[in-house]
């Protein structure tokens, strides 16, 4: 019988290019790991520099830095009789590579390049690192002269290889290779790898945990075997919000996972397993037969025991009960991972806090739910003893000595809000909603008006030229009624911007210090290009850029109930409205009517363009199943027609305001971000002119020739 094994992964909220902070989470987890009396732990893709060093893995100094970490586990001995599987990036034959080292007492056993890397979406890791590509193939490794001197040799394998120890064979594939159809952990299996460790940088985005568990569970469901993963955790420096959840699988099952989103900066998740299960479970003569014929790994021998052969923890210890996997609804995840994220960014951007122009409208009331969502957390997490975030609420929160005890307390210190009203535009009901929903949770909030702004803006123009330009309701024409909205909604900008530098003076802040503004458009209204460019959504950074309206929506219903805050059910109920217009008995703005597109059909289009990657016509033709055909509810194929060229054409017309997009939380896979998740370019042909609108009109034509005959012959037979 197999001697029981404990094994350790972890998620370590990592910060590019924080050499110090992120060794110091390496060790803490290491340790933990071996308190809990693991003898493997496998921790973050290059967790030494942090995943998201983008470009600066360009740069031969982060290679340097990473080796003096390395060095540091190396020449530690409290982080010795332990397994240690550690990210960084190296540079082997001039070429950059994203690899592991494994190391036991102080050695390296060998460093594993990824094979596949990441290149899709957001991950662009073929700019930096070569990929290895080449499955079971093992060289040498130079080392470093100091490393070289300690290692007391001056190379180590370098490759694809798997480890040996006494008891078991374990190896390692890296986060992407996973996702891959021809994963290495299929031959490893084949070749006896009972434990696999795979090290990820991957980020959050909505509904993406399910993708991972059902990879894991298949992988080692179907070849058995002990799957580790790991996973950075938090903001590292960018959009992204890595998602933790590091898990234990056994056999398709898992034993253990870590939170998705959260604010411990080192979570180790321990489990004990039965290697005899994994020997059991591959008994199929079918997976035997593969099993002869796969190719062969070159096989690196440790002197090591994973298993506690000769230790009391073999009668204390049985093998940890398989558990069903933990999942958040998807309004749950908006709550807690643009929270998590903000809170990384407000303490690492060492600001004072957040300022929130504060419409009364659903969107703004997200932003600043969110917020209040990430007060939650941290007054949850100093009730819990977090040491690190007791120490950052000490300096954040600056306007009492004692720490704030509830989450309403800390907001009213880290949350502005404004509500920036025209006298004819702004609606009573709005007007309140926003004093409302600042008093519920705590914000410090001001009502202003900015109507003397904006008449003094529109009368430059007017003593400049003499021109007088009108609202369409007091019969202007629809430029000059679109460039007297968007004074409004510019001058908030400037205004917001103002506010946010002045008001922890206002307030009396010890230290002063000043606020970061957050933006409130969402990924449809981005998508559609319906706001203007450089207003509000000009912001410093924006949690809910990437969310779709429909989501904002049950976040907000969820949150009504979860944060017991039922002001948020007017937001739901009102007409969402930009309140740019004068509001008349016969006229108030309506963005649906505005966007002549609603909020789900643009979540469709989105969907389609990016998701599928679909161009019009592409979308017409699967519009036209979904949306087509007979009965009362369904569309022509001239208005399905209608309704995607309308998309196309304000998509392009309006793609420029994305260059300039306020940079946003990730967590929608059709966002238009422009920055770094959806490459396009913005300055488009006419969409009308364009062949694809022909094609469409094409089959248009042809289709209702058809409708025609069929009804033709229908009259003709009665
Ligand atoms: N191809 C191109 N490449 C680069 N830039 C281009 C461009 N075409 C126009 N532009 C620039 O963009 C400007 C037009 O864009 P922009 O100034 O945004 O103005 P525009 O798109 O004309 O108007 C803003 C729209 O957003 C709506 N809206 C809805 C909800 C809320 C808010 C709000 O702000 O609160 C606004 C508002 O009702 C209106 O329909 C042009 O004046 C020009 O400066
Ligand atoms: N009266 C106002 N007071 C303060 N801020 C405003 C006001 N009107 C608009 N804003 C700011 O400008 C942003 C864009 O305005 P817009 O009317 O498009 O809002 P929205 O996208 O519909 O969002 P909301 O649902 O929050 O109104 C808002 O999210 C808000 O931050
Ligand atoms: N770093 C990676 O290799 C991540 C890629 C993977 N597709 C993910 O999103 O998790």
């Amino acid at each position: 019988m197999a001697p029981l094994i404990t094994l350790a992964t972890c998620a370590l909220n990592q910060w590019s290019l924080d050499f110090e902070g992120n060794l110091q989470r390496i060790k803490k987890s290491i340790l933990k790991a071996k308190e809990a009396g693991a003898t493997l732990r496998v921790g973050p893709e290059l967790e030494i520099p942090g995943y998201g060093c983008l470009d600066h893995f360009l740069e031969n100094e982060v290679y340097d830095n990473s080796w003096d970490s390395l060095y540091s586990i190396l020449t530690d001995p409290e982080l010795h009789d332990i397994m240690i599987d550690v990210g960084l990036p190296i540079l082997h034959r001039n070429c950059r590579y994203n690899a592991r080292a494994i190391v036991l007492n102080g050695k390296i056993l060998c460093l594993r390049p990824k094979l596949y890397l990441a290149n899709d979406g957001n991950f662009r890791e073929m700019r930096f690192f070569t990929p290895w590509n080449r499955p079971r193939h093992v060289e040498d490794y130079y080392l470093p002269p100091y490393i070289q001197k300690h290692q007391g040799s001056r190379h180590v394998p370098i490759g694809d290889v798997v480890l040996s120890t006494f008891d078991t064979a374990l190896a390692a594939e890296t986060c992407e290779e996973l996702f891959t159809p021809n994963s290495p952990h299929i031959t490893m299996g084949l070749n006896g790898v009972e434990i696999f460790t795979n090290s990820s940088g991957s980020h959050h985005s909505l509904r993406k945990l399910d993708e991972r568990i059902a990879l894991i569970s298949e992988a080692t469901r179907k070849n058995g075997g002990v799957y580790l993963y790991s996973n950075q955790l938090g903001c590292d420096g960018d959009r992204l919000y890595y998602d933790g959840s590091a898990m234990i699988f056994v056999n398709g099952d898992i034993v253990g996972q870590s939170s998705q989103f959260g604010l411990n900066e080192v979570e180790v998740v321990v489990a004990t397993v039965d290697l005899e299960a994994v020997r059991s479970y591959r008994f199929a003569p079918s997976r035997g037969m593969q099993a002869v014929a796969a190719p062969e790994y070159r096989r690196i021998e440790v002197d090591f025991s994973l298993s506690h052969e000769n230790l009391d923890l073999d009668e204390q210890h049985s093998a940890t009960a398989r558990r069903p996997p933990r999942y958040h609804l998807p309004e749950e995840e908006i709550a807690y991972g643009p929270a998590c994220w903000l809170w990384d960014y407000l303490r690492r951007s060492k600001a004072a806090g957040f300022f929130i122009p504060l419409s009364g409208g659903i969107d703004s009331c997200a932003t600043a739910t969110l917020v209040y969502s990430m007060c939650r957390q941290v007054v949850k997490a100093m009730k819990e003893g977090n040491a690190e975030v007791i120490a950052d609420v000490k300096r954040i929160a600056a306007y009492t000595e004692t720490l704030p005890s509830t989450a309403e307390e800390l907001c009213n210190q880290v949350l502005c809000t404004s509500f920036l009203g025209m006298k004819e535009q702004s609606s009573k009901e709005t007007r309140e909603r926003a004093q409302a929903l600042a008093d519920r949770i705590g914000a410090y909030h001001t009502d202003t008006n900015i109507d003397d702004v904006f008449h003094s803006t529109r009368n430059i123009l007017t003593s400049a030229t003499g021109f007088e330009p009108k609202f369409k309701v007091h019969g202007g024409t629809t430029t000059q009624n679109l460039a007297l909205q968007n004074i409004q909604a510019r001058s908030r900008m400037v205004i917001s911007y103002y506010m946010a530098q002045e008001l922890c003076e206002v307030r009396g802040r010890p230290g002063g210090g000043s606020l970061l503004v957050l933006g409130s458009s969402n990924v449809d209204e981005c998508l559609r290009g319906y706001l203007t460019k450089y207003d509000c959504s000009s912001a410093d950074i924006n949690p809910i850029g990437s969310v779709s309206k429909v989501d904002l929506k049950r976040f907000i219903a969820w949150a009504a109930e979860d944060f017991d805050m039922p002001i948020l059910k007017d937001f739901i109920e009102a007409t969402p409205t930009a309140e740019l217009e004068p509001i008349t008995a016969e006229h108030t703005q309506s963005d649906e009517v505005d966007m002549q597109m609603t909020y789900k059909e643009l979540s469709r289009f989105g969907t389609l363009r990016k998701v599928n990657h679909l161009g019009p016509f592409g979308m017409f033709l699967v519009l036209l199943e979904e949306w087509g055909g007979e009965g009362e509810d369904r569309l022509s194929p001239r208005e399905v027609a209608d309704k995607v060229k309308k998309f196309f054409h304000f998509y392009q017309i309006n793609r420029h305001k994305q260059t300039v997009a306020t940079p946003a939380y990730h967590a929608e896979s059709y966002s238009p971000d422009d920055h770094r998740f959806d490459l396009r370019p913005f300055l488009y042909p006419s969409a009308f002119q364009s062949w694809s609108f022909k094609k469409i009109d094409a089959r248009v034509e042809a289709l209702e020739q058809r409708i025609q005959k069929k009804k033709n012959e229908a009259n003709a037979s009665r």
